[in-house]
């Protein structure tokens, strides 16, 4: 069965957030070193590349890493083309059949130099929460950095998905993937306390092609 890869490469100039602490993989301990093995030391923010929030990001008192289910990162997800939008809510979604998987991917398209931090990016409005959640979705997918605006500091998409039960992933790569119904796998990693965690994404095609 075909797997196609939706995570970003964690590269030394993958670019990260403005301001946060960049991506670093290297080897601390050499086999020559330690006479056995090579070891490698890696140093990253949780919203680096390909991730998923838990609702400690942009809420004290919200659900760690270790209290996600992990059930809601794997199962169908359909992938939708909305590059024509500035910005995603309700009203634009109307006209999507949304099927019935839980987990809805955004190709937005807007995603190109995994090297440069985006200067503008479209975003979720917050009535796409209630809108969601009616249609059954749990976790909603972007090809960006953020659900919400750049230099938002509400969040409000952020609050309004988690509120209404959708989790979030963020940064995933749909260049090569058409619009369609797919099974999504995109774990976090059990770093227990977490605000997020970088996930390997990727769709497994379900016609077996
Ligand atoms: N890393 C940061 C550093 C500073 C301020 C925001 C961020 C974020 O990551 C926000 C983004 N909405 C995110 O969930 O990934
Ligand atoms: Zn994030
Ligand atoms: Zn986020």
């Amino acid at each position: 069965m075909k797997l196609i890869d939706i995570s970003k490469p964690l590269t030394n100039s993958i670019a990260v957030w403005p301001g946060d602490t960049p991506f670093s993989y290297e080897v601390e301990v050499t086999k020559k070193q330690s006479g056995s093995v090579n070891i490698g030391k890696v140093t990253m923010s949780t919203h680096t590349g390909t991730h998923i929030d838990s609702p400690f990001h942009f809420d004290d008192n919200g659900k760690r890493v270790k209290d996600l289910n992990l059930s809601i990162y794997i199962g169908p997800a359909r992938v939708i083309d909305v590059s024509e939008f500035t910005s995603i809510g309700a009203e634009e979604l109307q006209g999507y059949d949304l099927g019935n998987e839980s987990r809805l991917l955004l190709k937005t398209d807007s995603s190109t130099n995994p090297e440069v931090f985006p200067s503008n990016i479209p975003y979720l409005q917050s009535n796409i929460g209630p809108f969601l959640k009616e249609k059954g979705i749990e976790l909603i997918g972007v090809d960006v950095p953020s659900v919400d605006p750049l230099d938002s500091k509400s969040l409000d998409a952020h609050h309004a998905l988690s509120s209404n039960g959708v989790h979030i992933l963020e940064n995933i790569v749909l260049t090569d993937v058409e619009p369609g119904c797919y099974e999504l796998i995109a774990l976090p990693l059990p770093i227990q306390e977490a605000d997020g965690s970088p996930v390997r994404a990727i769709l497994r095609n379900l016609e077996g092609v």
